[in-house]
């Protein structure tokens, strides 16, 4: 192990990061607040500030993925379709198995320029996580209960806001509905015999409710679906911790780009037609497994500067106040105040451990380990 690496993997390194995180994270929720008024005086701006807000945060889970770990995410695509990303608005659908698939996913929106405005159908649960979760109230993220009963309605109307979005943006779908998992899959396949569907090898059986009603909100505003199958290499299974430990891994992405035109309007047709990318990217992901590669050519879509120099600003910004403090709490001497500080400290430590945890599949919900739906 190098020197680099040892330095990355020390307690105290991640102590630091997950400090600077949810210290800035907090601070920047709080600007969020503050621009309520704006709101009602020029939406756009309002809009806009958030973008840049959003990718403060954002940003930094970037900047931990391509520059602290090294990370290297391969973008497989025609080149042709190239110039497109990043400015129209796509609606990206990806595969759901890794524990930072969230993070690989942005760091191609940083890429693309796209990263504040970035937006996905993300379960309500989520919407509490302290930072992320209310940084997404503010971005507009669309919210489900995974209930279509309750969501045919908030989903609709939350689709219909974003189509006077000032910026260009992509709207993320895992239509999968829920994280991969050995039970899951069986469950969802038994689905699929009953409803007479192929089986599917890689995937869940996806959700089809979800994505036509994005479709159906959001024709004229997106410009194509992206479709989007992640993997890794050496059949690794990366995680949050392993990241933030400084562990490097591969990241291979296929995205064919797909006219929303060419897609079905009716409810049924649209389903069959979801049915059947599933179907298709379970080849994909089966080619992957077999000889490492997709189909498409490889093109350049190299890490950018942007998310390092936001993440050692944010850094300085709020390291050198707990600097500060520190020496003038060992300075003062006072029993109480150390005690107090050490308390907050672990406080602050089971948070994000806590947050860390959300990002686990260990810990996945219990949505789709049953047929009927519920979470
Ligand atoms: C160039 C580069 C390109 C790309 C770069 C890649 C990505 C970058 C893009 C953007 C990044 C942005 C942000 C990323 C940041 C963070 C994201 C982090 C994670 C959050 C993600 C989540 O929270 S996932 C969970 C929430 N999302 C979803 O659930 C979406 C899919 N779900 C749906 O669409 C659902 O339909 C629903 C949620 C709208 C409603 O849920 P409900 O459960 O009520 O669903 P259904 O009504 O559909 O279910 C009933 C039907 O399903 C059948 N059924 C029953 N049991 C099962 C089963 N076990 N498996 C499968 N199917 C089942 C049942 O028979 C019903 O069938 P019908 O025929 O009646 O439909
Ligand atoms: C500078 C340091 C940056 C470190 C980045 C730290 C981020 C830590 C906090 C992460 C908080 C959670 C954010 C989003 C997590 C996305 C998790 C996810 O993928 O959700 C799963 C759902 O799709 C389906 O849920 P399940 O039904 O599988 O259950």
């Amino acid at each position: 192990m190098g020197l680099g690496e040892c330095l990355k993997s020390q307690v105290l390194c991640q102590v630091l990061i997950s400090y600077v995180f949810l210290a800035s994270g907090l601070l920047i929720n709080l600007l969020q607040l503050c621009t309520l008024p704006v709101w009602w005086l020029n939406k756009s701006l309002a809009r806009r500030i958030n973008c840049r807000l959003g990718y403060c945060i954002s940003s930094q889970s970037v900047a931990i993925l391509d520059w602290w770990s090294g990370t290297e995410c391969t973008l497989y695509t025609d080149p042709k379709m190239y110039p497109l990303y990043g400015n129209e608005n796509g609606i990206v659908v990806l595969n759901h198995q890794f524990e930072i698939d969230f993070m690989c996913g942005w760091s191609f929106c940083d890429r693309f320029g796209v990263l504040g405005s970035a937006k996905v159908l993300v379960k309500k649960e989520l919407a509490y996580v302290p930072v992320i979760g209310w940084m997404w109230y503010f971005l507009e993220i669309v919210f489900c209960k995974r209930k279509w009963e309750e969501d045919r309605i908030t989903v609709s109307q939350s689709l219909q806001k974003l189509r006077d979005y000032p910026e260009n943006f992509w709207f993320l779908l895992f239509c999968e509905g829920t994280r991969f998992t050995a039970k899951k899959h069986q469950i969802s396949m038994e689905v699929a015999e009953k409803k007479g569907l192929p089986k599917l090898k890689h995937h869940l059986l996806p959700r089809t409710k979800g994505f036509w009603v994005t479709i159906q909100n959001l024709r004229g505003t997106v410009a194509a679906v992206y479709d989007s199958t992640l993997n890794f290499r050496n059949n690794e299974s990366p995680s949050l911790s392993g990241i933030l430990s400084g562990k490097k891994y591969h990241a291979d992405l296929y995205v064919r780009r797909i006219p929303l035109e060419s897609i079905p309007e009716g409810e049924a047709e649209c389903a069959a037609w979801l049915h059947k990318l599933y179907q298709e990217k379970d080849g994909f992901q089966e080619q992957y497994i077999q000889t490492g590669r997709y189909p498409g050519p490889i093109v350049s879509a190299p890490r950018r500067l942007g998310p390092l120099i936001n993440w050692l600003c944010w850094s300085a910004l709020v390291l050198f106040p707990l600097g500060a403090f520190l020496v003038s709490l060992l300075s003062s001497g006072s029993t109480l105040t150390i005690l107090a500080s050490l308390a907050f400290c672990y406080g602050a430590s089971l948070l994000f451990r806590w947050m860390i945890g959300q990002t686990e599949i260990s810990r996945s919900s219990g949505y789709g380990n049953k047929v009927n739906s519920s979470s």
